[in-house]
């Protein structure tokens, strides 16, 4: 039997139609959520999503901007924006799109924002309440993998969750997350030796690897949850995931497409962090 498809798009079209309440509710009260996206340099990529962010946030009545810097911008420039917004009280939301040019210090970009307006979860302040079973702002690509998990009623308690990857995006914040929900977490990558026992007896495979279909039908449990996180562009300008999809769904109980799984839920997760942010500022 083939696996059933969990519908990313769907779900998130479905979330962002309930969060338009929400923003008309706080824009009632003078706190319209807004958020700034600032984006550092032509990765077309990244223009991309960070056009989506935008375009997410006005279609359900939130403010958004993005703020554009040419690749050879010095940190300081982006860093004393980041403080004018830091003080801007109609901006509830920040976020720096990802990578950054290598004269950047990434560390040190990302501490600079609020952790209050830190929408992406990357603060250290964030990632040490996730890390403590408290979170203030989730990492919006696990976060919109645990939303999947609800929708599909998958019980994450005491099962066998195999994550590879260990980026501070998707890999450890999912590992967490998986933890806090009771799973019996095993983070991997793609050099950890004997991958295959790893993933054979995953009920959960979370794949966030950045290889094209590195997951192939042979290391996943018949019946497992298979997460796909991996965006890669192919040479011939097709977009395919970390797992061999036609395989593994032959195998697998549940499976996300790519496209239309894990990123659409990125963006949604983004607009209902921010509009979090905006709500705890109003005491809501
Ligand atoms: N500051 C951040 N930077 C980056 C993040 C992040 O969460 N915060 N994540 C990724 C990129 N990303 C969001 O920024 C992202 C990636 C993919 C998608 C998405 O919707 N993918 C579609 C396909 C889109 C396409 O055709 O290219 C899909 O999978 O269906 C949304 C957001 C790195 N940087």
């Amino acid at each position: 039997m083939t696996a059933q498809i969990i519908d990313g798009k769907a779900l998130a079209e479905e979330l962002r139609q309930s969060f338009k309440a929400r923003v008309e509710a706080l824009a009632a009260k003078g706190h319209r959520p807004g958020l700034v996206v600032i984006l550092v340099g032509e990765d077309p990529a990244s223009e991309v999503y960070v056009r989506n962010k935008v375009n997410g946030c006005l279609a359900i009545g939130m403010h958004s901007e993005k703020i554009t810097y040419d690749a050879a911008v010095d940190q300081t420039t982006v860093l004393k924006k980041i403080a004018e917004l830091n003080a801007d009280p109609n901006i509830h939301g920040i976020l720096v799109q990802l990578p950054l040019p290598k004269h950047f210090d990434e560390e040190a970009v990302l501490e600079a924002i609020a952790a209050e307006k830190d929408v992406d979860g990357f603060h250290a302040e964030n990632v040490g309440a996730l890390a403590q079973g408290n979170p203030r702002f989730i990492p919006c690509t696990p976060y919109g993998v645990m939303k999947m998990f609800e929708k599909g009623n998958v019980d994450l308690t005491g099962q066998e969750a195999v994550v590879i990857g260990r980026s501070n995006i998707v890999g450890k914040p999912m590992a967490l997350l998986l933890i806090n929900a009771g799973a019996t977490v095993t983070v991997c990558n793609s050099r950890t030796k004997d991958l295959l026992a790893h993933t054979r007896r995953a009920d959960i495979l979370v794949a966030a690897v950045g290889k094209p279909r590195f997951v192939t039908a042979d290391m996943v449990k018949p019946g497992a949850v298979v997460i796909d996180v991996g965006i890669n562009r192919l040479p011939d300008g097709k977009l395919c995931g970390d797992v061999d999809f036609d395989g593994c769904k032959e195998v697998a109980g549940q499976i996300t497409p790519v496209p239309g799984g894990v990123g659409p839920m990125t963006i949604t997760m983004l607009l209902a962090n921010t509009i979090e942010a905006a709500e705890r500022k109003a005491g809501l």
